[in-house]
């Protein structure tokens, strides 16, 4: 099913959004999930759903950047899992990153909402913008307004992890910092639960790609929280490579002792 079989027109963005990365980010986002929630009550089910979901906001999202954006490149998740657009993104100054639906199991399993549609923009080596939709929840967050990370409100630690390929590892880390594992779909659903003060950190090792933490890792760092690769080293974007395996998402002062366990304990 595409955004047109639908019968989804997601209109023009409003003038703010083309002047403005971030708004224009957050719009994108946003419709992407409007789309995805039609699709979504049509009576599909189980893979169909699935495939139909991914299918229709992967091509609205590359016809909004070929429209409004015509001259950066795309990298995108549903894409051969490479470049795509007009531009060579190895050459571009300017690649958005997108996710057209990250959480694609939970997507297909109503009313489950954690799920979203990522969008980043990467520039001159570093990400400047990001927007995490997650329209069952009915909020895009974005690094135009950043999310304001409430007081922390939990005794313990709360870790999200993944709930079909948490890391191993991490059970032996919740027992030493004595926090509690919080299983969850959707790495931008896991990195927003920490701002959202959901949960506190959000571990993750063992796969995935740029495309399913760029967006998250933009409007987190924007929210003032610690991010990095398990091992302490920076996320870097818009790689040749574009697997990026692990990461840790939390608050800072949860850092040093995850990132302390991992240099002690390995990730095996
Ligand atoms: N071991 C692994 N290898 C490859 N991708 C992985 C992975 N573990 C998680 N991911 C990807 O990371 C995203 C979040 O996963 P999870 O919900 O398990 O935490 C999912 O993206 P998609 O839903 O976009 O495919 C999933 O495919
Ligand atoms: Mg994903």
């Amino acid at each position: 099913m595409t955004a047109s079989d639908a019968g989804f027109d997601p209109g023009t963005p409003p003038a703010e959004a083309l002047a403005d990365d971030h708004l224009f980010a957050a719009w994108a986002a946003t419709v992407a999930g409007d789309l995805l929630l039609q699709v979504r009550g049509s009576g599909l089910e189980g893979k169909a759903l699935k495939d139909a979901g991914d299918l229709a906001s992967h091509e609205l999202l590359m016809k909004i950047f070929a429209e409004h954006q015509p001259d950066d490149a795309v990298l995108s998740e549903e894409e051969h899992r490479g470049t795509s657009g007009a531009h060579d993104r190895h050459t571009a100054r300017r690649v958005w990153i997108i996710d057209p639906v990250d959480g694609t199991r939970e997507y297909s399993e109503p009313p489950r909402d954690d799920w979203a549609v990522h969008v980043a923009l990467w520039q001159d080596g570093e990400l400047v913008a990001g927007a995490v939709a997650q329209p069952g929840l009915g909020v895009t967050f974005h690094t135009g307004q950043p999310p304001v990370v409430p007081a922390r409100t939990a005794p313990r630690p709360r870790i999200a992890v993944s709930r079909t390929r948490p890391p191993a590892f991490v059970e032996a880390l919740s027992e030493e910092i004595g926090a509690d594992l919080v299983p969850m779909g959707s790495a931008g659903a896991k990195v927003i639960s920490v701002a959202r003060d959901v949960t506190d950190a959000y571990v993750h090792a063992g796969g995935q790609y740029e495309w399913d933490s760029a967006a998250p890792v933009a409007v987190a760092r924007a929210a003032g929280l610690f991010t990095s690769r398990i091992d302490g080293s920076p996320l870097v974007y818009n790689q040749a490579e574009v697997l990026l395996p692990d990461l840790v998402v939390c608050r800072p002062e949860l850092a040093e002792p995850i990132l302390d366990f991992v240099r002690r304990h390995g990730v095996d």
